[in-house]
């Protein structure tokens, strides 16, 4: 890792973001804030496995982008004291690199896939009898010669990642035994992210510059840990020695993040709902059409937030703006005589 080597850390901007990243991410269990329930039962789990020196069942981890899935993935490995191998379901194209991937695994070791909802069919097939038997079964020579050979590998856990676990196939997720859904964090487990992420930047801040730093965050660590570098850099330039309420909201009003957390694509869906389709329901095809907004990210990264703000309703018909978003946004409210 990184961590150990100062001299990564150049004057590239970018550089040094990435590097920061690595060491702003939690590498113990007890480090990871929030996520309680998902916690205490892997933890359980990940205990047994050690009293019983058996590998750890596959885990699978589903939960909007940002949330910590990568993160999470890593510290399984770090309590389990295994390497991870880390890829991703569009990166293995063949059933070929799956199986070197599979191959190389050491016992007990944690292959990380993400977005394993994108894997290929046939890559697919693969994992089947690896998860289940820890084997793999290849097919040798061509026509009348054909054999089919089977492959015995060490045992192995598999932690799939996943914004969407509708969009498993039923077989592939019923050979995970560890089934966690992550939640959009509160405005607390936040407020503590940003703090400990300023401690390990050397970022002063009071509490109530970092809770506004949180509630602003869409519940979602990643965007807090960005924000409070970009609220950081706005202090460095304004020159305040630490980051306030005040000086929270003025970076937070350079980045148009709105006192909601929301920006300019939250606006445009909302605003093109109301324009376009006096508030609704509409379906999220039509939204995405409209909008220019490709649907997976309106689903997974847009609507998840405006729901849980009450901003979004969805009703069989399609989604619905709220009294709520038409408040925010001043807008004109018609009563359609339904309860919104
Ligand atoms: N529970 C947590 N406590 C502290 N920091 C966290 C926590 N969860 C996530 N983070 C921080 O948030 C950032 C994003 O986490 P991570 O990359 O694991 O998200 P992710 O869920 O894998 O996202 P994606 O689904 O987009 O890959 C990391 O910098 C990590 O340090
Ligand atoms: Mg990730």
């Amino acid at each position: 890792m990184y961590d150990n080597n100062d001299r990564i850390v150049g004057s590239n901007e970018q550089l040094n973001d990435s590097y920061k990243e690595l060491s702003i991410r939690p590498k113990w269990l007890k480090d990871y804030i929030g996520q309680d329930k998902a916690k205490e039962k892997l933890k359980i789990f990940i205990e047994s496995s050690l009293k019983r020196g058996e590998s750890l069942d596959h885990v699978l981890l589903q939960g909007p982008p940002g949330l910590g899935k990568t993160t999470l993935s890593n510290i399984i490995a770090n309590e389990l004291g295994v390497n991870i191998r880390i890829t991703s379901g569009p990166a293995i194209e063949r059933p070929s690199d799956l199986a070197s991937i599979l191959t190389n695994l050491d016992k007990g070791d944690v292959l990380f896939i993400d977005e394993i909802h994108r894997i290929n069919r046939s890559v697919e097939e693969i994992l089947y009898p690896a998860m289940e038997d820890f084997a793999l079964d290849i097919i040798v020579g061509k026509g009348p010669n054909a054999q089919s050979i089977r492959i015995d590998l060490e045992k192995f856990t598999l932690v799939g990642a996943t914004t969407r676990a509708g969009m498993l196939s039923a077989p592939l997720r019923d050979r995970f035994g560890v089934l966690l859904s992550l939640n959009l964090y509160n405005n607390e487990d936040l407020t503590r992210i940003v703090k400990r992420s300023a401690g390990i930047l050397d970022i002063s801040i009071e509490d109530s510059g970092a809770y506004e730093i949180a509630r602003r965050s869409r519940g979602t660590p990643r965007i807090a840990n960005r924000l409070l570098r970009r609220v950081r850099d706005y202090a460095i330039v304004k020159k305040d020695e630490i980051i306030d309420y005040e000086t929270s909201c003025e970076g937070l009003e350079l980045l148009e993040v709105d006192n909601m957390g929301l920006d300019s694509m939250d606006k445009k869906i909302i605003l093109t709902m109301y324009e376009n389709f006096s508030g609704g329901p509409v379906g999220i095809d039509t939204i995405a059409a409209s909008t220019g907004i490709e649907n997976v990210t309106i689903e997974d990264v847009y609507e998840p937030y405006l729901l849980q703000i009450g901003f979004l309703t969805r009703t069989p018909r399609g989604r619905m703006l709220t009294k709520k978003a038409y408040r925010h946004y001043n807008l004109k409210y018609e009563d359609k005589n339904e309860n919104r």
